[in-house]
C-alpha cells in the first residue's frame, strides 16, 4: 500500500448524543473525512459491535422517508449504548459513493418510475459505487479485528472481511420501513441481494 493509500488518524474528543457518550474520532483518507464514534473499552481480540454506516444526509439529517437509513443510524447507537461497547464507522459516501448532487438526480429519475440500480446506471454510476478500503487501517488504529456487524448488505461483509478484519455475526437491521421506502428498500432485496 503507498502511504497516500493510508488512511490518517487525525483527532478525537467526546460526544455526548442522545444515545449516550461516544467518542468522535476523525480520519482522513484521500482527502475525505470519515468519522469513527466509538463507546467503551475496546478489549483486544474482543468482537465489537460495529455499524459501518455510509453518509445519507437527506435520511441520516433532514429525517427522509425515502430510506431507511436515519432509522438504522439510530438504532445502532441505541444498539451499541445497550452493550455499553461498540462503534459506528460513518463513511462520507453519500449516495452509495455518488455524492450529494448525483443522488437527489438519482431521486428525480425514480420520481419518474426508475428504480435506484438504474438510476444510477442511467447517470453513468456503478449502482454502488462504494469503497470500503479506508476501514483496515481504522480498525487498525482502534485495534479491531473482530466485528459483530449489524447490517443487511452482503457485499459489505465481504468488503470488511477482504481487509483482514473478520465479521464473527452479522446481525440484520431491520428498521425504518414505511410507505415511501417500500419499493426502494424491495429493490435493495431483488438487486443488491440484500439479506433478511
Ligand atoms: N445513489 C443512490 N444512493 C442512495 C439512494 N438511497 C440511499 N442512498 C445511499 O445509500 C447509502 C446507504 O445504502 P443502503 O443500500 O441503504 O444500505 P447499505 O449501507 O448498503 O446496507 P445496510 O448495512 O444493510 O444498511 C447511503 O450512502 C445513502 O445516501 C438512492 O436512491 N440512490
Ligand atoms: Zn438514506
Amino acid at each position: 500500500m503507498k502511504a497516500s493509500d493510508s488512511t490518517r488518524f487525525i483527532t478525537q474528543a467526546k460526544l455526548p448524543t442522545a444515545f449516550g457518550e461516544f467518542v468522535i474520532h476523525v480520519f482522513e483518507h484521500h482527502g475525505q473525512e470519515h468519522l469513527v464514534l466509538t463507546q467503551g473499552d475496546f478489549i483486544g481480540g474482543e468482537p465489537i459491535l460495529t455499524r459501518v454506516h455510509s453518509e445519507c444526509l437527506t435520511g441520516d439529517g433532514l429525517f427522509s422517508l425515502r430510506c431507511d437509513c436515519g432509522p438504522q443510524l439510530a438504532y445502532a447507537m441505541e444498539q451499541i449504548a445497550h452493550e455499553g461497547v461498540g462503534m459506528v464507522v460513518y463513511l462520507r459516501q453519500e449516495g452509495r459513493g455518488i455524492g450529494l448532487t448525483e443522488k437527489i438526480k438519482a431521486y428525480q429519475l425514480q420520481d419518474q418510475g426508475l428504480d435506484t440500480f438504474d438510476a444510477n446506471v442511467q447517470l453513468g454510476h456503478l449502482p454502488d459505487g462504494r469503497s470500503y478500503d479506508m476501514l483496515a487501517d481504522v480498525f487498525k488504529h482502534l485495534n479491531v479485528s473482530k466485528v459483530k456487524l449489524m447490517t443487511n448488505n452482503p457485499d459489505k461483509i465481504r468488503s470488511i472481511e477482504s481487509q483482514g478484519v473478520q465479521v464473527v455475526d452479522r446481525l440484520p437491521i431491520k428498521v425504518g420501513h414505511n410507505t415511501h421506502n417500500k419499493a426502494y428498500l424491495k429493490t435493495k432485496k431483488d438487486r443488491f441481494l440484500h439479506l433478511d
